[in-house]
């Protein structure tokens, strides 16, 4: 079942255009990778699919939504990670989720989240005090607190030491168990290749290439994911 259908995405800034014609699709239950250059418009592309954004131009349908006219349903359904500067710092763990599920008509229970998350221990800590490795899994607790069935994840385990990211790496394999579609923005080849099902490297305002990490390594005629995607970037930085 196709989660999200992207079709002729386009978006601009002013003058500037970083998303021309972007088309991608997303299955059901899949880890979906979004790669590319700084400036490609990775982040434009999540934010337009989740409601967060509005395009110009193109066709969207996001679990059967048009996240332009269907906004306030689609973000009943979706999880999305906040970027850090959203929580105040002294806000604690237990009532930054208690309160993000009060934002949903039908949320899952905070606690049980809290619980599954390992963050019960935490429940009084404040945000300020925790690591970078807890704040993100604070982060992917607050965006499952709604029970969504997609979630977006931009640039999850930028900043964290290399154990923080395999702890990190295994709680977003425990979505995909549970049946949740996540899309990633990463800038991480080895991450692509631990995690995503398929990914679609984006450039120039347009999908470069799109396919399993495998599929990809093959088109860029390279021996590993990090060398194909120079291959199939070469000249496209934004
Ligand atoms: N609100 C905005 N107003 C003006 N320009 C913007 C805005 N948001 C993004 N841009 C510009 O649009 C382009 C695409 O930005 P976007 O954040 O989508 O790219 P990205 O691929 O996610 O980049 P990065 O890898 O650096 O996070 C960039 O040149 C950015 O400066």
């Amino acid at each position: 079942m196709t989660v999200i259908e992207i079709e002729g995405l386009r978006k601009s800034y002013g003058s500037k255009t970083p998303v021309e014609d972007v088309s991608l699709s997303v299955e059901k239950g899949e880890i979906f990778g979004i790669a590319g250059p700084n400036g490609a418009g990775k982040t434009t592309v999540v934010e337009c699919a989740s409601g967060l954004r509005d395009r110009d131009g193109g066709t969207l349908r996001v679990l059967g939504l048009d996240p332009r006219t269907d906004r306030r349903k689609l973000l009943q359904r979706i999880g999305a990670q906040l970027q850090e500067a959203a929580l105040p710092d002294s806000i604690k763990v237990g009532e930054a989720l208690a309160m993000y599920a009060s934002l949903y008509d039908k949320p899952a229970d905070w606690r049980a989240v809290m619980e599954e998350w390992g963050l019960s221990d935490k429940r009084r800590a404040r945000f300020a005090s925790l690591s970078g490795g807890w704040k993100q899994r604070l982060f992917i607790a607050l965006a499952l607190v709604g029970d969504p069935e997609l979630v977006f994840l931009d640039e999850l385990t930028t900043g964290l030491d290399p154990s923080a990211r395999r702890t990190t790496w295994g709680l977003i394999r425990k979505l995909r168990e549970r049946g949740v579609t996540v899309v990633m923005v990463t800038h991480f080849m080895d991450e692509a290749e631990a995690l995503c099902d398929r990914m679609a490297i984006i450039g120039q305002g347009r999908v470069l290439a799109l396919g399993t990490p495998r599929e990809l390594t093959e088109q860029g005629r390279s021996d590993s994911l990090d060398e194909a995607y120079f291959a199939l970037t070469e000249g496209a930085v934004a």
